[in-house]
């Protein structure tokens, strides 16, 4: 599975991301649809860590995440996910995505530590541009995306959650969220924080990145990580609410309207992605990174004990 998923990987940076203003004309993907015929039936597409349902009538889809044991972005997570996302951007009937995930309590815990440990620098810089590319595709989505966080939701998890066009969480203060990466003494890149301001302004960003602040459900509401907070067993049923809010306007005004609000920030990235890598391939390879990474891997196992 790693060995396939390196080599879709592959496929897919080198096909590379377009801006979103480039993606669709600006007349957007429902008025694209030919007139009078009817859709396909409803589809679904799993594969081994992330179960896709689209629901034909609604056009939107739900992407769950199912990779135990706390659904941990690594290589053959992120893989799966650009090519999910690919598939249901380039399906005219999908004009929205759900993200959310079948594991009890945890919405994601962020990238795979081992992935960022006693690797090759090879290895980082596959890794990363598999982490960029999640970023670039999901930020750029066409669709409207809407995170359900229904549990935890550090770090990467939390980049995901930010990324989307609207957050609902779980109403239940044990389930935290933030970008934590301060704690384990790595430094979240410029784009994660670029993503983060977008959504919660400058000062809030800036205290809860240099403290790594992981906020209970209430503080993320206050703090606007979130938009709204919703008991647990209500989750689906505001979910498919607020998505035939955001659906009921016409595509092409709410895409531009997007692109308009997020392109700076995605410019930048894509302007120095290979930059970015090297940042990133000799920030982890240093031995003082490498030894705060194991002492929090080592640190979430004594927890249990
Ligand atoms: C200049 C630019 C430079 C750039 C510099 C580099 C920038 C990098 C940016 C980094 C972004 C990130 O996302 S870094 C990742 C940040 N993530 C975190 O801090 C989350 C840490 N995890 C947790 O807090 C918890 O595990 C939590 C998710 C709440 C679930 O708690 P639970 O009690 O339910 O479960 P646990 O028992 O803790 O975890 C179950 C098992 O999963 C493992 N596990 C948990 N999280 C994991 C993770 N992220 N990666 C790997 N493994 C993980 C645990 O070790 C356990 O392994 P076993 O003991 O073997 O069962």
């Amino acid at each position: 599975m790693a060995a396939a998923a390196a080599t879709l990987a592959r496929r897919i940076t080198r096909s590379g991301v377009l801006p979103l203003c480039r993606r669709l004309p600006v007349w957007g993907r429902a008025a694209r649809r030919p007139p009078g015929l009817p859709l396909a039936p409803c589809r679904a597409f799993s594969n081994k860590k992330i179960q896709v349902d689209m629901n034909e009538s609604s056009g939107v889809a739900t992407m769950k995440f199912k990779s135990p044991p706390v659904n941990s972005l690594n290589l053959d997570f992120l893989t799966e996910f650009c090519i999910s996302l690919e598939k249901l951007e380039n399906d005219r009937a999908c004009r929205g995505i759900i993200i959310t995930s079948a594991i009890p309590k945890i919405f994601s815990s962020g990238l795979d530590i081992t992935e960022m440990c006693g690797k090759s620098t090879e290895h980082y810089t596959e890794f990363w541009r598999a982490v960029q590319e999640m970023w670039l595709r999901l930020y750029s989505s066409n669709m409207v995306t809407l995170a359900v966080v229904n549990g935890s939701s550090p770090a990467g998890g939390c980049l995901i959650a930010l990324s989307c066009d609207y957050r609902i969480m779980a109403d239940n203060p044990k389930y935290t969220i933030g970008l934590n990466e301060a704690q384990l003494g790595i430094v979240a890149p410029f784009w994660f924080k670029d993503t983060f301001v977008n959504v919660v302004g400058q000062r809030v960003a800036e205290r809860s990145l240099q403290l790594g602040s992981l906020y209970p459900a209430p503080e993320a509401l206050k703090f606007g990580i979130v938009d709204e907070l919703v008991p647990e067993e209500k989750l689906q049923e505001k979910a498919t609410a607020v998505m035939a809010q955001w659906l009921a306007l016409p595509d092409h005004a709410r895409q531009i309207t997007k692109s308009m609000m997020r392109k700076a920030v995605l410019d930048l990235l894509v302007a120095h992605r290979e930059e970015d890598i090297k940042n990133f391939t000799s920030f982890v390879s240093k031995e003082s990174i490498q030894k705060s990474l194991r002492m929090y891997m080592e640190m979430l196992k004594k927890k249990k004990s």
